[in-house]
């Protein structure tokens, strides 16, 4: 053994043994004393510098012990330019009915949207991403024609909400399930199955006509294989790519974390699952090709769905794309079990909405979909 190994780890070994006693927050005069002359006996005897090195850097708790400092040991500070709010629009102008499975949140019609959001856009909300809910069941068919019916709750809550509030960015998810009378994000084959190319097309025009309606983002959530690529050849043909964000929701999970939002939309499938069209949750690979494809079919902001139980995907997704925005959508299941956890005493509501949108930002994301918004508003100082 050379002399440096046996000093570093004589170090190790002293290292190890039992430190002083002190309390959790704060180190008392004793200790730091019995510090200070171990590390000055380190000095004198024979040790060298490494030994020092390897006492002082056991210390950690002086680098974080002030609120400040401890904001400051986060890559990424949780701000509310970060936060998009999901909002639920209806086909019925005068509606605002709280939704039973969201708590706290609300589908509304589009009379309602503007006092809605006045408050929230005062205390500094940035954005929000418009779903649109046909209530009428007549308004439901086998392509979703709803979708993109100029007189519908997305177009009309677009136009709507340029007027009333110029800086308000506003984002328009894109899919059929809610406009399906099947419930699916496409149109199906005769058997069943998804019928790609047709729900391409559809998909990609439903794009294009919330961008020309004024949407500054689009951002398609079905699925359908080479979606992005439709929609951002349809954009640069209409002369818009340059003033339209696509946003993918390019590593969409299938789980059981949607079910609030599917009672809050409606679009739960009538019949299957949305298995052959989601990832499983454990294709880390598959979600990272679904990545790689959507960066290079033009996405420009790339998303991952649902976030806390996908961070290495998220940290995945930041490392693929690290010259882009990484988004991540803390769904409806994730906020209905914080709000379940918190009811039920488990821990404290605000506390752990941080901690897990904390959580969200450290694997990678600087953007976060959250219901948890309007609270982050007046959380938040910035
Ligand atoms: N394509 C529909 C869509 N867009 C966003 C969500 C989920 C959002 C949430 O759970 O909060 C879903 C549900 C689904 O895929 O069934
Ligand atoms: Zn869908
Ligand atoms: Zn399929």
């Amino acid at each position: 053994m050379s002399f440096s190994t046996l000093v570093s780890d004589l170090t190790y070994r002293d290292s190890l043994r039992p430190s002083p006693p002190h309390t959790a927050s704060t180190t008392g005069p004793t200790d730091t004393r019995s510090q200070i002359s171990r590390a000055r006996s380190y000095a004198s005897t024979a040790a060298t510098s490494v030994s020092i090195a390897g006492e002082v850097s056991s210390q950690l708790h002086g680098g974080y012990s002030h609120p400040l400092a401890r904001a400051w040991q986060a890559e990424r500070q949780l701000t509310k330019s970060m936060l998009i709010y999901p909002l639920f629009i209806t086909d019925n102008p005068d509606e605002s009915t709280l939704i039973p499975s969201l708590p706290g949140q609300r589908r509304m019609g589009t009379n309602k949207l503007v006092a809605f959001l006045t408050p929230l856009i005062a205390k500094g909300l940035k954005s929000v991403i418009l779903f649109g809910v046909p209530l009428a069941p007549s308004a439901k068919d086998p392509l979703g024609t709803a979708a993109d019916d100029p007189q519908g709750p997305v177009i009309a809550g677009i136009r709507l909400l340029r007027r009333a509030f110029p800086n308000l960015f506003i984002i328009a998810d894109v899919c059929l399930c809610e406009y399906t009378s099947h419930g699916h994000c496409g149109i199906l084959h005769d058997d069943g199955s998804l019928n790609n190319s047709l729900s391409v097309d559809r998909i990609s025009d439903v794009a294009m006509a919330y961008a020309e309606a004024g949407a500054h983002c689009v951002a398609p959530s079905d699925m359908n294989d080479g979606r992005i690529r439709a929609i951002k050849l349809k954009l640069i043909e209409a002369g818009i790519a340059h003033r339209i964000v696509l946003m993918s929701y390019s590593a969409k999970f299938s789980g059981c974390l949607y079910g609030p939002f599917r009672d809050a939309a409606g679009s739960c499938p009538s019949f299957g699952d949305r298995r052959c069209y989601q990832l499983p949750p454990g294709g880390r690979g598959l979600a990272r090709r679904a990545i790689q494809r959507d960066i290079g079919e033009g996405a420009d902001i790339i998303m991952v769905k649902p976030a806390t139980q996908y961070l290495d995907i998220i940290s995945d997704a930041k490392e693929i794309g690290k010259d882009l925005p990484v988004a991540a959508y803390h769904v409806s299941g994730e906020y209905a079990m914080i709000h379940a956890a918190a009811k039920a005493g488990v821990f404290d509501l605000k506390a752990m909405a941080f901690e897990a949108t904390e959580g969200i930002l450290r694997a990678g994301a600087s953007i976060v979909v959250s219901y948890f918004t309007p609270e982050f508003l007046d959380w938040l100082e910035t």
